[in-house]
């Protein structure tokens, strides 16, 4: 086996139980699990059909199989390498009638199910909406049902949110459809209740390896319980530091549950960092020295000590996005590097703007992600609600956009006297267009008009069952006449790009039927999931923009860190202990990311909503130490050498006050 260290070779090697892979960040953590998958493959024998790898995006899940796919080419086929969801949709797909689904049920996206709690919650304030949606996912994501949270409600509050969850859980199963939660919360239930069907799952996976362990919740922690049990033989890696997502449930205490939960459990820690200069990686171990350790580990380089990390203070928000375009094409220039060597990291979404309005000035290309994804474009949700449609004639939102878009002459009254038809006799919308009696509610036009929807709709699904994919979605395109419906309702521009977007999509969804072998039906029961992915990371030389959250797990030679400012990062709302720390361990993910330099900004003045406020520096640039101020001195030599003079000395005073 080529380049993997003792300790690595170890992990790749131990089958005889479980394995935690304790390790911080570039010690190879992914390394072993890709290495390890070759090594049962071509070594032990195991048939790739046998071994299941989790990673917690697509992305990651991508970029995993192509790295298999480089050390063992084709025999790699029939191995599963997919995100905990797209396992989740697999395993419901095929036993959705134990759980009283049917298998074409609908995933609701983020967008979707946000419009549901709208819907169900009436006219409350965005803020409170988003606080009771997240408590009930909150709830789901520790197996938590809609009985017991009513039950156990603490405060008024919690009763109100634990109703709300009652209507929408009644809700999604009447239009027969799962939010993400569910993706794991059902098979997780399905397995603890049924153990023959628990047991059929296990005997097909004998080797489960799972990455990014320490941002699992309560809920894929018991569905990797309930998939080795018996057996009690996987791989898990992780790293308490780059625990990010406690926000949505992850639990970094899954670490150390392991260890209660299975006393066989052998424990292999990597300390060798393959991917960071000395001087980057002593900066993050020293920021990281401030939070409490779950696992004593340190982390050590070979690389040698590297550049210095150059810490630059701007003037606003524009003056910092003008100098990180400026500073990334001189670097470009000097070292000869290319677009893709370049990430601009932030801690939140909004931060991209005017860094992408730069970029575009000083021509530089670049790709974002952790942005809005293309499949939540609303054209594309216009389009793919055909398709749950096609799937799953129970799920009345699709039904609805679908039936509106484009507009045919069916309308609020039409849609509510089929509402009320529909209510009556207990059915979907669709159905309801069928059923005897629709003749109280509605005229005869407005019956003709929605036969005339429905009987469209079951001759596509007739095609969509076994003509190729692509040729059957470009037919239903054109039948209800979007191309047309988007230019006479939209100003021209605005048309053709949407345009552009559609038929992206319709030429990508065909490529993919034609690859994976799978009709329209089949890729549309998980076109949701589509939601979670990047289109656009194809293979191109370009700067990466991403949140600090969409950068884990990723590297890059030369990492631009932008907004590192109190307020910011830490964000203003999480400077209590515990979140700060979350916030800490965001920034250490950020730091090591970074391969060759390292470069950090922030602003003395940034724009909230109209005004300009002043800004101080982040405090996790004073705990990066004596590097980071060094730094910050040298940084005199650039323009605005006052201001930079001044802040090296607030810079300096901060870390004085600290000790
Ligand atoms: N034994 C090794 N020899 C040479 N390079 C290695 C070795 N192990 C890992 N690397 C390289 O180090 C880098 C980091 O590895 P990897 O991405 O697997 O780390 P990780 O622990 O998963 O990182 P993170 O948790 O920060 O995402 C990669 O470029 C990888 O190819």
């Amino acid at each position: 086996m080529v380049k993997l260290n003792a300790a690595q070779l170890e992990a790749v090697r131990h089958l005889d139980g479980p394995l935690l892979v304790l390790a911080g960040a570039g010690s190879g953590k992914t390394r072993v699990i890709t290495h390890k998958i070759a090594w049962l493959v071509d070594d032990y024998g195991v048939k790739p059909s046998q071994i299941a790898a989790i990673t917690f995006t697509n992305k990651a899940a991508k970029e995993m199989k192509e790295r298999v796919g480089k050390l063992i080419g084709g025999r790699a086929e029939g191995l599963t390498v997919s995100t905990f969801h797209a396992l989740g949709v697999r395993i419901l797909r095929q036993e959705a009638a134990s759980v009283g689904l049917k298998p074409g049920f609908s995933i609701l996206d983020a967008a979707d199910t946000t419009a549901l709690f709208q819907e169900l919650a009436g006219n409350i304030d965005k803020g409170r909406l988003r606080a009771l949606q997240s408590r009930i996912s909150l709830w789901k994501n520790m197996l938590v049902d809609p009985a017991a949270a009513l039950q156990d409600a603490a405060d008024e509050i919690e009763a109100t949110a634990a109703k709300l969850y009652v209507d929408y859980e009644r809700t999604l199963r009447a239009y027969q459809a799962v939010d993400f939660d569910d993706l794991i919360r059902l098979p997780v239930t399905l397995f603890a209740e049924h153990d023959a069907v628990a047991q059929r799952w296990r005997s097909r996976i004998w080797h489960l390896l799972v990455d990014e362990y320490q941002d699992t919740n309560r809920c894929q922690y018991r569905l990797v319980q309930l998939l080795t049990q018996g057996r009690d033989s996987f791989t898990a890696v992780g790293d308490d530091d780059q625990s990010i997502y406690a926000w949505r449930g992850a639990d970094s205490e899954n670490l150390r549950l392991l260890k209660d939960d299975y006393p066989a459990l052998k424990v292999i820690k990597l300390e060798q960092n393959y991917r960071s200069t000395s001087r980057i990686l002593h900066a993050a171990n020293t920021l990281i020295a401030n939070n409490p350790k779950l696992f004593e580990k340190k982390l050590w380089s070979e690389h040698g000590q590297g550049d210095a990390i150059h810490i630059q203070t701007c003037r606003d928000g524009e003056h910092e996005a003008e100098w990180v375009g400026s500073r990334l094409s001189a670097h470009r220039f000097e070292r000869r590097t290319k677009f893709s060597d370049y990430a601009i990291l932030y801690r939140g979404n909004h931060q991209a703007r005017v860094i992408e309005q730069q970029l575009r000035a000083q021509r530089i290309p670049y790709v974002i992600s952790g942005g809005q994804s293309f499949f939540d474009r609303a054209e594309i949700k216009d389009i793919t609600c055909y398709l749950r449609l096609l799937a799953n004639q129970d799920d009345d939102p699709a039904f609805i956009r679908a039936v509106t878009t484009p507009k045919r002459g069916i309308g609020g009254t039409t849609l509510e006297g089929l509402g009320r038809a529909a209510g009556r006799s207990h059915q979907s919308l669709f159905a309801g267009i069928y059923a005897p009696g629709l003749d109280a509610d509605l005229n005869t036009k407005q019956r003709t008009a929605l036969r005339e929807f429905g009987d469209f709709i079951n001759r596509i699904e007739a095609r969509a069952a076994k003509e190729p994919a692509g040729q059957v979605l470009n037919d239903l395109i054109r039948a209800i006449g979007y191309e047309s419906w988007l230019f006479e309702s939209l100003d021209v521009r605005e048309a053709e790009t949407k345009w552009a977007n559609v038929c992206d999509f319709v030429e990508w969804l065909g490529r993919k039927g034609e690859e994976e072998g799978k009709t329209l039906l089949e890729l549309a029961q998980s076109v949701a999931l589509l939601s979670m992915l990047d289109k656009g990371d194809e293979e191109q030389d370009a700067v990466q923009l991403a949140t600090l959250h969409a950068a884990k797990g990723l590297e890059f030679r030369h990492v631009f860190l932008v907004g590192v400012e109190e307020g910011l990062l830490p964000h203003r709302d999480s400077i209590e202990p515990a979140k700060l720390e979350e916030e800490r361990r965001l920034m250490y993910v950020g730091i090591t990311r970074a391969q060759a330099s390292l470069t950090v900004t922030w602003c003395e003045k940034r724009k909230q909503g109209r005004e300009s406020m002043p800004r101080e520096p982040s405090r996790f640039i004073v705990e990066m130490g004596e590097a980071a101020q060094k730094a910050s001195e040298q940084r005199n030599t650039v323009p605005d050498a006052d201001t930079a003079r001044a802040k090296a000395s607030a810079l300096r005073a901060m870390l004085a006050a600290k000790r």
